[in-house]
C-alpha cells in the first residue's frame, strides 16, 4: 500500500521545523517506516539549489523555476520512491510555500503558479497539510531570540511576511480537506496535542 505524504508549512519562525522529527518518531511509534526530509533540498541537487535559493538575489520566475527545478527533484530520487515501498514522508514545506512566498509575498502570477504545479506533482499532492499560523512579531520574537544568521527571505520587510501568512491562510481555506491550521502561538506541549489528533485521523 502507498504510503502517506505529510507537510508542514508556515511563516518564517512559525515553529514547524520543531515539532517535523516529533512527528516522525510518533508515526514510527506506531510501526511505519518514515523519511524525514525539506524543501527547498531533500535531495544531493535540492540542497545546492537550496544554497542558491536561500542567499543569491535573483528573478522572481528564476526563484520560482528553481523551486520547482528542486522539487521535480526531490518527487523523482526521494518522494515517489518512498511512497511506492509504502513509507511515510514528512516534508518540512513544500508547494504551498511557493503559492505563498513567490506567490502571496513576491506577487507571481497565480497561473504561472499553477501551470508549474500542474507540470510538476498534478499527480501527487501531500495527503495532509499541518500549517502552522501566528502572528508575526511572535514569529520574529522567536528568530530574534534563536539569534541565527538570517536568509534572504528573513531580511524580508514586515509586510512581504503578512503577504505570505494571508496567503497560506486563502490557500488552507481552498484546500480544507487536505489543509490543517494550527494555533501556534502556544506551547510546543499543547501544539503537539493538537497534532496528535489531526494525525490520529489519517492513521
Ligand atoms: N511553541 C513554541 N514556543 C516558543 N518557542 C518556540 C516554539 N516553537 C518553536 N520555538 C522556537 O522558535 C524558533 C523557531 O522555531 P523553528 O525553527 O521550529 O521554526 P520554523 O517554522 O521551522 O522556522 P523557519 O521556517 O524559519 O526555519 C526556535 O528557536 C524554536 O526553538
Ligand atoms: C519550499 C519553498 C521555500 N521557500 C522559502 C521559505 C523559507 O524562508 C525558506 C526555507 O527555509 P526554512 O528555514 O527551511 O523554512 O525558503 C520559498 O520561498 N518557496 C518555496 O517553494
Amino acid at each position: 500500500m502507498r504510503g502517506k505524504f505529510i507537510t508542514f508549512e508556515g511563516i518564517d519562525g512559525a515553529g514547524k521545523s520543531s515539532h517535523v522529527e516529533w512527528l516522525a518518531e510518533q508515526l514510527r511509534g506506531k510501526g511505519l517506516t518514515v523519511q524525514v526530509t525539506r524543501e527547498p533540498g531533500g535531495t544531493e541537487l535540492g540542497e545546492k539549489l537550496r544554497e542558491l535559493l536561500l542567499n543569491e538575489p535573483m528573478h522572481l520566475e528564476t526563484e520560482t523555476l528553481l523551486m520547482f527545478a528542486a522539487r521535480r527533484e526531490h518527487l523523482a530520487r526521494l518522494i515517489e520512491p518512498a511512497l511506492a515501498r509504502g513509507e511515510w514522508v514528512v516534508c518540512d514545506r513544500f508547494s504551498d510555500a511557493t503559492w505563498a512566498y513567490q506567490g502571496g509575498g513576491r506577487g507571481l502570477d497565480k497561473s504561472k503558479f499553477l501551470a508549474l504545479e500542474h507540470w510538476v506533482h498534478d499527480h501527487l499532492h501531500p495527503d495532509l497539510t499541518l500549517l502552522f499560523d501566528l502572528p508575526l512579531d511572535v514569529a520574529r520574537e522567536r528568530i530574534v531570540l534563536a539569534n541565527r544568521v538570517l536568509d534572504k527571505f528573513e531580511q524580508e520587510r514586515a509586510d512581504f511576511h503578512e503577504r505570505v501568512r494571508q496567503a497560506y491562510l486563502d490557500r488552507a481555506h481552498g484546500n480544507p480537506a487536505r489543509m490543517r491550521v494550527i494555533a501556534a502561538d502556544n506551547t510546543l506541549e499543547n501544539i503537539r496535542k493538537q497534532l496528535e489528533v489531526i494525525v490520529a485521523s489519517i492513521c
